[in-house]
């Protein structure tokens, strides 16, 4: 699997706690990070969007990031994410910049992932992916990491 990221993190602790859980994945997480585009908001999102969707293997599975996007809950993406990785093909998540993905971007995307209503800054959104996709696969494993009670 493959995270294609606007920004290069700085270390720190949003950078450990997506560490913490990539390094745990199996299929791996491989991160590709972009650099920020400049000029105005809309010419952000454009060069962005360029570099993003250069960065994707032609028949890459695109999962874009967007707060808009689809909710499922824990179990629901671990169901997602099996499917997908069944798929033999790239499965790559997008995250977007402090201006947020490009129409473009989301027009590729196959599916859109959503972690909630509430904007979350972009390193921030890299560690929580990390942490759902790690659950999605204890999930499928049967692992105890997930625990579906509430408290
Ligand atoms: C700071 S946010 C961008 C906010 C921007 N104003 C927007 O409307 O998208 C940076 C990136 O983090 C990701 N992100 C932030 N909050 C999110 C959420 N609730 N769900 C999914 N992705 C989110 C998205 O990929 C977004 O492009």
């Amino acid at each position: 699997m493959r995270l294609i990221a606007i920004g290069r993190a700085r270390k720190g602790p949003e950078q450990e706690l997506f560490e913490r859980y990539a390094k745990r994945l199996r299929p791996a997480l491989d991160l590709t990070e972009l650099a920020d585009g400049h000029g105005a908001p809309a010419e952000i999102k454009r060069r962005e969007a360029k570099a993003l969707l250069g960065s994707l293997p032609a028949d890459a599975w695109v999962v874009a990031l967007d707060q808009a996007g689809e909710q499922p809950d824990s179990l629901r993406l671990a169901t997602l994410l099996e499917s997908w990785l069944g798929l033999s093909r790239p499965v790559c998540f997008v995250i977007g910049g402090a201006e947020g993905l490009d129409e473009e971007v989301i027009r590729r995307a196959d599916r859109t992932l959503s972690l909630g209503t509430l904007t979350w800054p972009h390193m921030l959104a890299r560690a929580m992916l990390a942490e759902q996709l790690y659950r999605a696969r204890a999930i499928a494993a049967g692992h105890p990491y997930h625990r579906a009670g509430r408290p």
